[in-house]
């Protein structure tokens, strides 16, 4: 009998998503076993024709050799990372049609560090965008950790709190896309509603300035100050890295308080500044995440957590609903631990000078991850299964009541939820307790993201990677050489110690994770391990030119071919790659030359400073990426010329290095460089 209703339930099942295999698979097969073919050549050639002659010779050949063996092995990962592509559907239709009033709650946490170099109005535009979603705003709350621990940041939320009040309806009214009022006033082409449209805007563009110059003053007016009781919480800071847990609820969704202008609920709204002392480590990004995941269980506790960092604004309404598709799914939906989308950028230029849209990882290698268990957990963009994020380990049949957890409320006021969550943001909480290794985001990495993620797929959850037409997120890419080379050092450096860590991919998901996955995951982890090999293939050769050395066969020998061949069809397929996913051939140009600056400078640096951490002379640190810079510099970045600006030894090494041998040459570059070198 039951067997019978099992079998009525899927006839009946339709589907809320669907999966697609990526076309051109098979090409790409033929291609990669051609190269391979060559590869094997080459290795024939190095050990046929092994100098007999000088030391010098022999020793060159040896590291010659060496580099290529690194190289092909890399590129028999990234060859696993593009064997099989699969991209998903959702039918978000169907999900309001099933489910209609039954949509679980969604907790979004936003996180920001620093009211510098991470503009509260930026953030103000990120929370009123999450605020936005076309999503019941009972259901819905944005927590804002401030890890800045900021009165200027506090004050902002406070503003945001009051414009969301005209935002959401007008948003509501006039379907508007996106949801951040500063995107939306941007690049809305149609007035709407040419006298509604100018009074919110000139509303937006009022606060905006208010912020501003708050910003500016850096201080807080008095009469400010005497319009909420929160401000006195900063009476007892002494500093951002010492002072009490701050946690004020700004909108209470369950109140009958919480309106907007037309009378409609809003969504709860809530700010948190953890506890920080400076004799306690606060684990960076993890640790504000996991003080989140704490606080929000005792005020909200909805069964999905949505994470954004604070520069990455909703740019699609429907995201939420699309992820609920996945999660929703009667057949598959229940083994699915988290859904990420990618990390796209507004502030992109055509030709991308610093690489940083990351087109081709983004577009194409993580839908490999897809096929094979599940994409990475990128830190932002993600929605997450609350219990999955706490360390929850998949069981087999394991199903989901969304009914039942809907039901749960909670009765306290907001104000005696404000005191007894205090504790759980302290710094003292987490000692004895399994936070940070096997509950919530794991410490001691700056990558603290693909870890997790990681784990979370060896506790037997899937993942979902979903790309709409529409980007769901959209945030600032760093705009100067530096920040671009700082950030992916610490990507490099993290990825690396991870690879040497416990959390290995390769020990670690042994029989946890498909063996496809742990290769992919290694692909990454093994960025910085790249520079030895890129160092000696771009000095050596040159030195050896110089010296009468000879390393390659001769033009006239048949030999020459598995070297041209190779070199010549892996660069066309990485430019056609390029293309497919929708970039220009000067983009990939410059991404070649993005792609030789970092292995050599900022690979070289993670990998030096990875060996320090190894033998313990090096401390754990997360430099934060800015997020505004000012007008000379943005424009620069818009004509892409590129900015060199504080000096680092970084750029000593690209000095020295054979791109641009010459030091006139770097200087030029400075000046007027527009991506033709
Ligand atoms: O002590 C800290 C440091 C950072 N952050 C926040 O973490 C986010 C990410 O920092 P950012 O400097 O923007 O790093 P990115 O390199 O742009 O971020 C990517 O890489 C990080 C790991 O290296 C992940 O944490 C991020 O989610 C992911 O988007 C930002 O919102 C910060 O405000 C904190 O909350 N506390
Ligand atoms: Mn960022």
């Amino acid at each position: 009998m039951l067997c019978e209703e099992r079998e009525m339930a899927k006839k009946e099942y339709v589907p809320l998503f669907e999966t697609r295999k990526v076309k051109g698979r098979i090409l790409f097969r033929c291609i990669a076993a051609s190269i391979l073919l060559g590869i094997c050549f080459i290795i024939m050639y190095r050990i046929r024709y092994f100098p007999v002659g000088g030391k010098a010779e022999r020793w060159t050949w040896i590291g010659l050799f060496l580099s290529e063996l690194w190289f092909s092995f890399y590129w028999l990962l990234t060859t696993v990372c593009r064997w099989n592509a699969v991209i998903r559907i959702p039918f978000i239709h169907r999900l309001s049609q099933r489910f209609g009033k039954e949509l679980p709650g969604i907790d979004i946490f936003v996180c920001t560090a620093d009211p510098l170099i991470e503009p509260p109005s930026l953030l103000v535009n990120t929370v009123l965008s999450m605020m936005a979603y076309d999503y019941p705003p009972e259901k819905l709350s944005v927590y804002l950790s401030d890890d800045g621990g900021s009165n200027l940041t506090f004050y902002a939320m406070l503003e945001a709190a009051n414009f969301s009040k005209t935002w959401l309806p007008f948003c509501k009214k006039f379907q508007v896309e996106s949801t951040s009022p500063e995107a939306y006033f941007r690049t809305a082409s149609e007035l709407v509603n040419v006298q509604e449209w100018l009074s919110v805007k000139k509303l937006y563009e009022d606060m905006k300035m208010r912020i501003e110059t708050t910003i500016k003053l850096n201080q807080i007016l008095e009469y400010i100050q005497k319009q909420h009781k929160g401000f006195r919480e900063w009476d007892f800071v002494s500093s951002k890295h010492d002072h009490h847990t701050i946690l004020q609820i700004l909108i209470d969704g369950r109140g009958t308080n919480a309106a907007d202008i037309e009378g409609n609920p809003l969504p709860t709204l809530v700010y948190l500044a953890r506890e920080k002392r400076p004799q306690y480590h606060h684990h960076f990004k993890a640790g504000s995440m996991n003080a989140l995941i704490r606080v929000s269980s005792k005020i909200t506790n909805a069964p999905i957590i949505l994470n954004v960092d604070c520069d990455m604004y909703s740019n699609n309404s429907k995201t939420i609903k699309s992820s609920l598709c996945i999660f929703m799914d009667e057949e598959k939906g229940d083994e699915i631990g988290y859904v990420q989308f990618p990390q796209c950028f507004y502030n992109l230029t055509k030709n991308e000078i610093y690489g940083s849209s990351l087109r081709v990882l983004l577009q194409l290698e993580v839908l490999g991850f897809d096929a094979n268990g599940g994409p990475s957990y990128m830190g932002s963009g993600c929605f997450h299964r609350r219990e999955t994020l706490c360390g929850k380990k998949y069981e087999k049949n394991y199903k989901v009541d969304w009914k039942k957890i809907n039901d749960k409320k909670v009765n306290e006021s907001a104000s005696v939820l404000e005191e007894t969550c205090k504790v759980l943001a302290s710094c003292t909480f987490e000692h004895n307790t399994p936070w940070g290794k096997e509950m919530g985001l794991k410490y001691g990495t700056p990558v603290e993201d693909v870890v997790t993620g990681m784990s979370i797929q060896c506790n037997g959850w899937k993942s979902i990677y979903l790309n709409p037409e529409r980007e769901g997120f959209l945030g600032v890419a760093p705009i100067t050489l530096l920040q671009n080379l700082v950030q992916h050092k610490r990507w490099a450096e993290g990825l690396l110690q991870l690879f040497f860590s416990r959390y290995c991919p390769l020990l670690y998901g042994h029989r946890k994770i498909p063996l496809k996955l742990q290769l992919m995951y290694s692909t990454y982890k093994l960025w910085a391990a790249n520079c030895l090999a890129t160092w000696y293939i771009v000095v050596v050769p040159c030195l050896c030119l110089l010296k009468g050395i000879s390393l390659f066969p001769k033009i006239s020998s048949p030999w020459v071919l598995p070297f041209v061949y190779v070199t010549f069809v892996h660069r066309a397929h990485s430019l056609a790659e390029f293309l497919w996913c929708g970039g220009t051939f000067r983009g990939w140009c410059n991404d070649q030359r993005i792609w030789l600056i970092k292995r050599t400078t900022s690979y070289l640096f993670a990998f030096f400073e990875t060996i320090l951490k190894l033998l313990g002379y090096s401390q754990l640190n997360f430099v934060v990426t800015a997020k505004v810079a000012d007008e000379d510099v943005s424009k620069r970045y818009d004509q892409e010329l590129i900015e060199f600006g504080a000096a680092s030894p970084m750029f000593d090494i690209i000095k020295n290095e054979g791109i641009h041998p010459k030091p006139t040459h770097l200087a030029k570059l400075t000046l007027t460089q527009n991506s033709k070198v």
